[in-house]
């Protein structure tokens, strides 16, 4: 188990770059089995879950070649299907979320798809249903074995349909679109996600020879194509590190400037954190946050009662943010409730921020109130564990802004998500080390 010591307490200032976003890497790399030929995708993020996702692809025959630091090339013309059955797949298809895009392209393109019940962040149930409705409604037959808790779908070829999906499920839109593009005729899918990171997938599928309209809605039409093309694709940078940043900066009251956002992407996030208070200026397509000297004061809705700030399928707030929201309320000055709608267990990691001395409600397993302290009372180093990724750079935030030194243990879940953290932390003047 990994441990990060963090000495707390000191201002921060100069630029970061945020990395190419981990869940856009997660969908795309899944894309190129679509093709026998090159697809080069560039700003793939070096981090724990994307890698391994890359030598699942290897593992399958997928031919890679580094191209440069983030940037490679990717041949799917040998696809070696016996190893979908074998026990190391069904070891190594369970290391993460994203291992479940796996299956619309190769159902779509050899007629069979499995995956082991697929792993990721422990906050709450996270069922499959959508995507496997999706399929079925594709004509795929599906079966589950429930011992070994592994998924498979078959179909001779793919059928267009109409699907009303049960709800707006982000990777399973993905791989159900996926399907989709090489299935016979017309596919609708509506009630789909339709975030930035599905937006590029679709963009980086039309550039492959697909024919997806509606990119951008929640209502997508596929014409199905007999075969897609090569690509070169550049990933997002990731709007969840953007926010983690704009909230260490209010919290260690740092001067600092979040280079190259993709700002028309950010949707509602820098709303968010100016409802908090923080002042997150635009400056070309850079973030500047200024020294938050005097703090920052929550806002009340316009009615004079509690501010809530919730998560939604895009264009609402993704939840993936609310607990570095969460911690950075713990210094504003006022109040606001914390609603995390999605995932029943993410609220959990509260009772850390308790044991550090903030002021904060957990009102059940979905809400947290937190009454701020304004800086008037600082937090109090402590050592914790890493429940989860997003918890654990809330926590690791926390840290930086407390007196005193604090430990984090298993860091292994903030490596899932965040490239070479320590080290981009240390340039902007944190005391953080890796042991
Ligand atoms: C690899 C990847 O891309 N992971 C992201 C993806 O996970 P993932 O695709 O697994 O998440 P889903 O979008 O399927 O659903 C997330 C949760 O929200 C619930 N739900 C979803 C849609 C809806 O309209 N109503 C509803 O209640 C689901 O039941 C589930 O509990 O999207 C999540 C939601 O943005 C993010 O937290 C994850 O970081
Ligand atoms: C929940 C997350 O990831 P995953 O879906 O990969 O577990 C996340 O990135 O916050």
């Amino acid at each position: 188990m990994g441990t990060f010591i963090i000495e707390g307490g000191h201002q921060l200032s100069g630029e970061i770059t945020p990395q190419g976003a981990k869940n856009e890497a997660l969908q795309i790399l899944c894309a190129v089995l679509l093709t026998s030929e090159t697809v080069t995708i560039n700003n793939i993020p070096n981090i724990v879950d994307v890698n391994k996702l890359i030598s699942l692809l290897e593992d399958l025959g997928v031919k890679i070649q580094k191209k440069a630091k983030g940037s490679y090339s990717f041949k799917a013309d040998d696809i070696n299907l016996d190893y979908l059955q074998s026990d190391q797949f069904k070891k190594d298809g369970r290391g993460l979320r994203g291992s479940i895009m796996l299956v619309g392209p190769l159902l779509a393109r050899f007629g069979k798809g499995y995956i082991p019940k697929p792993g990721g962040d422990k906050i709450g149930r996270r069922r499959l249903d959508t995507h496997f409705e999706g399929f079925i409604k594709l004509g795929a037959k599906f079966r589950y074995n429930k011992e070994e808790y592994f998924y498979g779908v078959e179909a001779k070829k793919l059928k267009g349909t109409y699907m009303l999906l049960d709800e707006a499920s982000v990777t399973g839109t993905a791989n159900i679109l996926m399907a989709a593009v090489l299935a016979e005729g017309k596919t609708t899918i509506y009630n789909a996600a339709c975030e930035p990171y599905l937006q590029q997938l679709c963009k980086m599928l039309n550039r492959m020879g697909a024919k997806i309209s509606g990119v951008g809605s929640n209502l997508l039409e596929i014409e199905g194509v007999e075969s897609l093309g090569g690509t070169d694709h550049r990933m997002l940078p990731d709007m969840i590190e953007i926010g983690s940043w704009i909230g260490l900066a209010a919290m260690t009251k740092s001067e600092l400037t979040i280079k190259n956002v993709s700002w028309d992407d950010l949707g509602q996030i820098p709303t968010v954190f100016r409802k908090l208070g923080i002042t997150v200026e635009r400056k070309g397509d850079d973030i500047f946050i200024p020294k938050h000297i005097n703090g920052y004061e929550i806002q009340n809705f316009i009615d004079g009662s509690i501010l809530t700030i919730a998560d939604a399928p895009w264009p609402g707030l993704t939840p993936d943010l609310l607990s570095i929201i969460l911690v950075v309320a713990t210094q504003a000055k006022g109040e606001v409730l914390i609603h995390q709608k999605m995932f029943e267990s993410r609220l959990f990691f509260v009772d850390k921020l308790i044991d550090m001395g903030a002021k904060i409600i957990l009102c059940d397993p979905h809400r947290a109130t937190v009454i701020g302290h304004d800086f008037k009372s600082t937090l109090k180093a402590t050592t914790m564990v890493s429940p989860d990724i997003r918890a654990g750079v809330s926590l690791l935030i926390a840290a930086l802004s407390a007196k005193g030194t604090s430990t984090i243990h298993n860091i292994e879940q903030i490596d899932r998500g965040y490239e070479d953290i320590e080290t981009r932390l240390q340039a902007i003047g944190a005391k953080i080390t890796r042991v």
